[in-house]
């Protein structure tokens, strides 16, 4: 390969210690001596390294900025005060500022550079070029994005590259305008990404997400925050949407089934495909009896994250002293079964992941096309703690889309590709609480797989069913392999009255919640689906 000349990205004076490393050649160097402080990697008792990623271990989404230009101004979902998101605008004249900062820590370095693509589809996807300082930030890339044939990359032209100067900090944040000292900003006409002063990998990774959702539904192509999986035939595709610690990882990584993805998928003409060449498993309290596969997944390769590992190299995945968001990324191909091309038909089976702190909605639920529409908009669930700074405890929330934090439209763009599509392919929907119910208790992953099983092999369409008030959901009064005590969510409350009175709370708060979709005839037509008070 041609030595990479990177003064055509304005930083001098540095050393590519690699462009595109072996796996061999990423663990000598985030293992070697003389590394310090969040850059050294331990090895552990699985054969896969831990690393630290210091004070940021989960997003910021605070200090997420979009380039406001000619392009984006009347494209973006920009933040407003009527409906606050994590698009904040930033001016053409800051960006140069921070880009600055950041091309500054990159000069007179030694340096590591990954080329991946996000999209496993041809057409679609995204060369991406990513500059790093941390041989580890180098690891996590590799795992993330899909690996180029070594002949795409001999020929790798970039359409978007990635200044990760987790390093830097901005100084002057305050003089310029900005949150803190991190920066996560992107300029989606220069198509450029500059990260400042955190190592969260999450970083790199969700950004790529973001622009994706940019680009691909201004093409027709719907962008999805889900998993995804199909039947050993590779037919019969189930995509599973949540918000972050719902289950996607999870419940998608099934040992009946061939596993297309675990967290972003775009769905086109062609069916549905993934984003990445990898997964990023929580693993708080992993339990290698009821997830053997990611379990297995975690060998050599695979990076640990924030977890706490003991010098002999012991692993305790109960320890949540330093985040509950310890992570795992590995490539895609730890996994036993999946489905090759990461790409498959068209969904037949739609399923939607809250995870209610409330314990109001029932384990699974049938939705109506209108239901599916108002709860894909509504995106109820909970923040789970750690994936976002500042979020200690399961906390309640609407994201649009489930994955509000990583739309760059406005999230009836995204409802009117996914709808499309169901509608052409005659998809059903499906919302699954893998939350709490009225024990206190999160309802098991034993009896969610038991859920999910029903739904992907047709069990719960012959089930007898019976409505929920309020929310007029139909839910299966039995089901194979799920205890039936839980599948109406007021059975599992001392008093049937005690859940009616958190189910009018919830469903108080998804009326104020859907008001800023009623603006619009399609909006208001949707309220009739939604809870009733
Ligand atoms: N009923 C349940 N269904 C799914 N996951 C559950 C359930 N109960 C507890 N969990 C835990 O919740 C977390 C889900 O995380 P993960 O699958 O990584 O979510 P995501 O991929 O959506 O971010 C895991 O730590 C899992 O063990
Ligand atoms: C990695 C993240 O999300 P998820 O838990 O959905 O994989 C994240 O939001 O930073
Ligand atoms: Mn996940």
């Amino acid at each position: 390969m041609a030595k990479l000349d990177l003064t055509q990205y304005g930083i001098t004076g540095s050393t590519v210690i690699a462009h595109n490393p072996s796996y061999e050649q990423l663990f000598a160097e985030e293992t070697k001596a003389g590394l310090e402080g969040f850059e050294v990697g331990q090895q552990t008792e699985l054969g896969a390294v831990n690393v630290m990623t210091g004070i940021y271990t989960g997003r910021s989404p605070k200090d997420k900025y979009i380039v406001m230009d000619e392009n984006s101004k009347d494209t973006v979902w920009w933040t407003s005060e009527e409906y606050k998101n994590d698009n904040h605008p930033m001016s053409e004249e800051v960006w140069h500022k921070v880009k600055a900062i950041a091309k500054e820590e990159l000069c007179n370095k030694n340096l590591y550079v990954v080329d991946g693509f996000c999209g496993a589809n041809k057409d679609t996807r995204m060369a991406v070029r990513f500059i790093v300082e941390v041989a580890w930030q180098a690891h996590f890339v590799t795992n993330m994005f899909i690996r180029p044939t070594a002949e795409e990359l001999e020929q790798f032209e970039p359409d978007f590259v990635v200044y990760n100067a987790s390093k830097a900090k901005v100084a002057d944040y305050k003089e310029l305008g900005l949150h803190s000292e991190t920066c996560v900003a992107f300029n989606t006409t220069s198509r450029e990404q500059v990260i400042i002063n955190t190592w969260y990998g999450g970083e790199m990774k969700k950004g790529m997400f973001s622009m994706m959702n940019y680009y691909l539904p201004l093409k027709g192509i719907a962008s999805m925050h889900c998993s995804a999986n199909c039947d050993k035939n590779g037919q019969n595709t189930a995509i599973f949407f949540g918000l972050s610690g719902t289950g996607k990882t999870t419940l998608s990584t099934d040992p009946k089934r061939l596993l297309i993805g675990d967290d972003e998928h775009g769905w086109d003409d062609n069916g549905v495909f993934n984003f990445e060449g990898g997964c990023y498993a929580k693993v708080i309290n992993l339990d290698k009896e009821s997830e053997p596969d990611i379990y297995n997944a975690i060998r050599r390769d695979a990076l640990l994250e924030n977890v706490t590992v003991a010098a002999d190299g012991k692993i305790d995945f109960a320890d949540k002293s330093v985040t509950e968001n310890t992570r795992v990324s590995y490539p895609i191909f730890h996994i036993n079964n999946i489905q090759p091309g990461s790409s498959a038909p068209a969904a037949k089976q739609v399923i939607f992941l809250s995870a209610d702190a409330f314990g109001v909605l029932p384990p699974v639920s049938i939705l109506t096309p209108a239901q599916t529409q108002y709860y894909f908009l509504s995106g109820f669930t909970a923040k789970l703690a750690g994936t976002e700074r500042g979020i200690t405890e399961p906390t309640p929330t609407f994201s649009a889309c489930f994955g509000q934090a990583f739309l760059e439209l406005h999230p009836t763009k995204y409802a009117q590709e996914l709808v499309k599509k169901m509608e052409k392919n005659n998809a059903k929907a499906y919302l699954v609480n893998t939350g709490w119910n009225g024990t206190g208790k999160r309802i098991s992953i034993r009896d969610t797989r038991g859920i999910i099983d029903a739904i992907l092999s047709g069990d719960i369409d012959k089930a007898p069913t019976k409505q929920i008030p309020m929310f007029d959901f139909k839910v299966p009064t039995e089901l194979p392999g799920v205890a039936t005590e839980i599948l109406d969510p007021r059975d599992t409350y001392a008093e049937a009255a005690q859940w009616e009175e958190k189910a009018k709370d919830l469903a108080a708060r998804f009326i104020k919640n859907f008001a800023k979709y009623t603006n619009n005839e399609a909006g208001k037509a949707l309220v009739a689906a939604g809870p009733q008070l």
